[in-house]
C-alpha cells in the first residue's frame, strides 16, 4: 500500500474507532467499568474464538451447554474481549457466531439476571452489552449468526448484531422479553427495526412470537435456511459454504466493503460519503486493484 493509502486507511480506522467511542459515551454517560466486577461474580461457560487463518473466517462460539448457552457474567466479559481481538484482525474476512452443542443461546443467565435485578446494575449490564454488540456489528468482517436450535431473549438480540442470519430447519428466534416483563436492552430492538421494519419488529416484540425459518425468511430476518441433517459441524460446513460466495478475494477488499456498508448504514449521508472516499483510497491503486487491471477482466 502507498504511503498515501496507508494514511487514508488510518483515517478510516480512526473514524470507525471514533464511532465506537461515541457508542461508549452515548450509551453509558459514564464508562461501563463499574459493572465488570459484578459480572465477574457470575462465572460459568466460555466464549471461544478460533481464527481460521487459511480461510480468514473466525468462529465465535457461545459455550455454556448446561444452560442452553445462556450468558453468565464472565461470558459477557469474554465476549467483549473476543470482539476486541477481532477488531484488530487485519487478515480476517468474516466471523461466524454460533452456539455450542446444537443450540444458539438462551439469553442472559437467569441466575445472574436475578442477582442484578436492581435498576442500576441492570442499566450498567445493558450498557456493557450494547457497547459490545455494537462493536460486533461494526467489525470490518462479514458476520453471520448460525442459528441452530433456540435463540431466545439476549440470544435473539445477539443474532441481530450480525450482518446475516442463517438458520437450520429446527431453528427458532424468539424475543421472549415481554414474557420476562422486559424489552430488549442489548440494542436488539433498534437493530431489529432496521432489519425487518417497525411493523414486523413491533409484532415480534409485543407478541413474543416464535420465528421459525420460513417466517424469518419471509420477513427478512433470516437470510438463508440451511437444510442439513443435524450432526457435529454439519450446519457449520453449510454456513461456511454459503459465506464462501462473499469472501473470495483479498481481506483488505472484503474489509473495505464492510466498512463502506457500516458507514452507509449508520452515518448521515455527507459523513458516509466522506468515509466512503477514505476507504476507497485504501483500495484504489492497491495490489488487488493493480492485479485486476493488469488482467483486463470481463465481468460476464
Ligand atoms: C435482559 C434479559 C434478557 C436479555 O438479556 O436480553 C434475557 O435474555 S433474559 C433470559 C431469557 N431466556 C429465557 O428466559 C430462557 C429460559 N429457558 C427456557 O425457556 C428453557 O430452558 C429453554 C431454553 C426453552 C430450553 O428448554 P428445554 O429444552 O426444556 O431445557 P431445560 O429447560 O431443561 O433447560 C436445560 C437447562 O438449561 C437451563 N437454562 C436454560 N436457559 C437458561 C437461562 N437463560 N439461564 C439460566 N439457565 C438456563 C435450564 O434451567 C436447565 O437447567 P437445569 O434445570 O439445571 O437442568
Amino acid at each position: 500500500m502507498s504511503v498515501c493509502g496507508a494514511a487514508r486507511c488510518r483515517g478510516a480506522v480512526r473514524r470507525i474507532l471514533q464511532q465506537n467511542r461515541a457508542v461508549c459515551s452515548h450509551t453509558s454517560g459514564s464508562t461501563p467499568e463499574g459493572i465488570r466486577e459484578k459480572l465477574q461474580a457470575f462465572p460459568g461457560g466460555s466464549v471461544e474464538l478460533q481464527k481460521q487463518r487459511d480461510s480468514g473466517v473466525a468462529l465465535l462460539t457461545v459455550n455454556n451447554p448446561a444452560r442452553m448457552n445462556a450468558f453468565s457474567g464472565s461470558m459477557m466479559l469474554e465476549l467483549e474481549q473476543r470482539v476486541r481481538e477481532l477488531e484488530t484482525w487485519t487478515e480476517g474476512k468474516a466471523v461466524i457466531v454460533q452456539g455450542a452443542a446444537g443450540t444458539f443461546c438462551s439469553g442472559s443467565d437467569l441466575n445472574a439476571v436475578r442477582a442484578l435485578a436492581n435498576p442500576h446494575d441492570g442499566m450498567k449490564m445493558c450498557e456493557f452489552m450494547q457497547n459490545t454488540l455494537t462493536r460486533l456489528l461494526r467489525l470490518p468482517l462479514i458476520s453471520v449468526a448460525l442459528v441452530e436450535g433456540r435463540a431466545l431473549g439476549g440470544g435473539a438480540e445477539l443474532t441481530t448484531a450480525c450482518d446475516f442470519r442463517l438458520m437450520t430447519s429446527d431453528g427458532v428466534i424468539q424475543f421472549v422479553h415481554k414474557h420476562m416483563g422486559l424489552v430488549p436492552g442489548w440494542g436488539g430492538a433498534a437493530r431489529l427495526v432496521r432489519i425487518v421494519g417497525s411493523q414486523n419488529a413491533l409484532k415480534l416484540l409485543s407478541g413474543a412470537k416464535k420465528v421459525d425459518p420460513d417466517t424469518g425468511k419471509q420477513m427478512g430476518l433470516v437470510d438463508e435456511v440451511l437444510h442439513c441433517s443435524s450432526g457435529e459441524g454439519n450446519a457449520l460446513s453449510h454456513a461456511e459454504r454459503w459465506l464462501g460466495q462473499f469472501i473470495q478475494g483479498p481481506a483488505p477488499v472484503i474489509q473495505a466493503a464492510k466498512r463502506v456498508v457500516v458507514s452507509g448504514r449508520e452515518l448521515p449521508l455527507d459523513e458516509a460519503l466522506q468515509t466512503e472516499r477514505s476507504v476507497f483510497g485504501t483500495v484504489w491503486g492497491g495490489p488487488a486493484n493493480l492485479e485486476a487491471l493488469a488482467l483486463k477482466p470481463k465481468h460476464k
